[in-house]
């Protein structure tokens, strides 16, 4: 399983710059790369990548592509003075010619390619390159705000034709359509590009009707183009977490990407002049840690846009971080995606119904049949989603953003330490080469420690007779994340129940205020939850008597189907947003004795769920099964998930039930909304 992560940035890709007055382009500066490196720099993130070179995009490579007259078009630019540069810059939307852009072009188009090389050869497991001029609005034949050549392109059509891949994911949270992009893959089902983009019904820029959500993609590539379109500004980081959740991941797990490449723009962070959106930097380690769940954390990140310095380098770094698997720090804002925002992932989510098994079974509707989207746009109004931060961004906020980022990243904690699992002698930890990742073996609590430790706080929970040894594990385990030694742990337990009871009385008592417990299998103890401290989700196969689901302790009845893990769609639909919409301080899975789930289903959440709590997850398995203990120990470590069997869509009455409970409790766990038909 490869590991490291490749940094590629050349300082040659700073000489490309705008000669003349053009209010459009001056934002595209050479000190968006250069910022971002020495932002990497000031993080210590720089040493801890593995450096790649950039090389120059061959012309063969470029004309994957595009076609010979723009590639001599731009070839000859190379040899031409100031007022040739201007005009035939002119010939473009927003596009600027300088003698090294040629060049530079060439090397952002070998950057992306050395990225894809350095992932598909195993060298590293993932990586990002800092590349300029960007790509993802350059077509076979032009060139395109500030784009030359259309390096994500490339990339991907590189690694089918090398690699003989069938399946590529493009992810593009730049805050432009990329129009580029689309063009080029839109009759392609071998190439799933995905864009959100400020759209405001067809008024920003490029302002293309082929931008909106019902471009799901030509011919054989009907359902794997993916507009998402913000029609308001403002849109902030639950807007951008709910698109993932009830958008992109459900796609992109059923379409099991080999490789993920991401037109990585930071223009649609906050304090953009081109985005004006309000999303914080931390958000994009959420949206990278998610994305390394998929196709066995191969992901290639290159950089699109990004206008404002400060808020693109800690964006950058934020990405970086992930890539490295340090843990995430907690994001910021109120968990609900505001109105607009839900109208639009309601909408994506009709258009593409017909193309994708798990929104089969969902009754997702248009909001408005397409003939009346245009009441859409007389109703919406022009105010941006959050009146009260989008001041933050407004034109002469320039200083103030820098303010606010100041102070915004000094109030982010960096979890410490970076991800180490624990564990007590596991029976299996003898023998090495099972367990592939580092795990920190902790010496057990000794008895009177123990005794001492149990007869204060958890007497009543434990039978006297029962012995305290299988206490032990569990409560050193938790001693340990508690006190912030280790981010996570494995505690065998014969008795999950009784373990996950102690360890959550424990962890309030150490004055945690919301711990999420995640069980799967049977279970009789269920603490009180009543005081919001805990959030139960019990995951078993069959209805549990009298108990109904409320706010802070879910029942969901789910029985894996035989031939294949169909539990994403309960993961990624429910688990995740009720997990995020309730920012736990401690994470507990706990797998108790008939266990509904499969191991990719158990592995999924774990991984899914790392990005909260600062990772700080204890897992407490009663079942010994030594696969589950290994795929568990792997998911904790952060190694990336296994590779989950066919994917097949929940039958309709599990649908059924994961409508009814997010029907049920949207209005508790606000990132649950993801149409407004249910009468939000
Ligand atoms: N009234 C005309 C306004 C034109 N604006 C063009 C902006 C191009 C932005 C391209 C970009 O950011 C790449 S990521
Ligand atoms: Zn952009």
């Amino acid at each position: 399983m490869a590991s490291g992560t490749a940094l590629i940035y050349d300082e040659a890709m700073t000489r490309h710059k705008l000669l003349w007055n053009d209010p459009i382009c001056d934002i595209e500066v050479p000190e968006r790369l250069s910022a971002s490196y020495e932002q990497l720099q000031c993080y210590h993130l720089v040493e801890r990548c593995i450096p790649v070179p950039a090389r120059e995009g061959s012309e063969e490579e470029i004309l994957l592509v595009h076609s010979s007259e723009h590639l001599e078009a731009a070839k000859s630019t190379q040899a031409m003075n100031e007022e040739e540069l201007k005009r035939i810059s002119g010939n473009y939307d927003s596009f600027f010619f300088h003698p090294n852009t040629y060049h530079c072009a060439r090397l952002a188009v070998g950057a992306a390619l050395q990225l894809v090389d350095s992932v598909m050869s195993g060298k590293v497991c993932n990586g990002m390159a800092l590349v300029r001029p960007p790509g993802h609005h350059s077509q076979r034949n032009a060139a395109n705000g500030f784009c030359l050549f259309n390096n994500v392109a490339i990339a991907a059509e590189y690694a089918k034709l090398k690699y003989g891949l069938q399946r590529i994911l493009i992810v593009d949270w730049d805050v432009h359509h990329g129009q580029g992009t689309q063009y080029i893959f839109e009759e392609d089902p071998s190439v799933l590009y995905f864009s959100w983009h400020r759209y405001e019904h067809q008024e920003f820029w490029p302002s293309l009707k082929e931008s909106d959500y019902d471009a799901v993609g030509l011919g054989k590539g009907k359902g794997f183009n993916i507009n998402l379109p913000w029609n308001k500004v403002g849109m902030g980081n639950s807007d951008y977490l709910a698109a993932f959740f009830h958008v992109l991941l459900p796609m992109a797990f059923e379409f099991d990407p080999e490789l993920v490449l991401v037109s990585s723009g930071y223009d649609s962070g906050i304090g953009d002049p081109e985005g004006q959106m309000n999303a914080t930097p931390e958000v994009f380690a959420h949206l990278t840690h998610f994305l390394m769940q998929l196709a066995h954390g191969k992901l290639c990140v290159i950089l699109e846009g990004g206008y404002h310095l400060r808020s693109l380098s800690e964006s950058v770094c934020m990405t970086v971080r992930t890539l490295l698997r340090d843990p995430l720090p907690q994001v910021t804002g109120e968990m609900a995606p505001c109105l607009s925002a839900i109208e639009s992932i309601q909408n994506v989510r009709a258009a593409h119904k017909p193309y994708w098994k798990w929104l089969t079974y969902e009754d997702t509707s248009f909001l408005h049949n397409l003939s009346t989207k245009s009441d859409l746009v007389k109703t919406a109004d022009t105010n941006p989603c959050r009146d009260d931060e989008a001041k933050i961004t407004d034109s002469n906020g320039t200083d103030r953003i820098e303010r606010f980022l100041e102070l915004h990243m000094k109030n982010i904690v960096f979890p410490v330490p970076p991800i180490k699992t624990a564990t007590t002698e596991l029976k299996a930890s003898a023998d090495p080469n099972t367990f592939p990742v580092h795990l920190h073996v902790v010496k057990e609590m000794d008895k009177n420690e123990l005794e001492a430790l149990v007869s204060d706080f958890h007497a009543d929970l434990v039978e006297a007779n029962k012995t305290l040894l299988f206490l032990g594990s569990t409560l050193t385990i938790l001693d340990k994340i508690l006190k912030k030694e280790v981010c996570s742990g494995i505690a065998e337990s014969p008795a999950a129940s009784a373990s996950v009871a102690v360890a959550l009385r424990h962890s309030l008592h150490f004055g945690f205020q919301r711990v999420l417990c995640i069980f799967v299998g049977d279970t009789d103890i269920m603490p009180s939850t009543e005081d919001g401290k805990i959030l139960i989700i019990h995951v078993c196969k069959k209805e549990q008597t009298g108990k109904s689901s409320s706010k802070h302790y879910v029942v969901l009845n789910w029985k894996e189907d035989a031939d294949g893990n169909d539990f994403f769609s309960a993961v990624l639909g429910f688990i995740l947003p009720v997990a995020y919409s309730y920012q736990p301080n401690l994470i507990i899975i706990a797998v108790g004795a008939n266990r509904s789930l499969g191991i990719s289903g158990i592995s999924l959440i774990i991984g899914l769920l790392q990005g909260l709590a600062e990772s700080r997850i204890l897992a407490v398995i009663e079942d010994t099964d030594i696969n589950l203990m290994q795929s568990v120990a792997k998911a904790l470590a952060g190694a990336s998930m296994p590779h989950f069997g066919v994917h097949v869509p929940p039958t309709q009455e599990k649908v059924n039930q994961i409508k009814k409970l997010r029907n049920q409790l949207q209005q508790d766990w606000k990132m649950l909304q993801c149409s407004v038909n249910d009468g939000i």
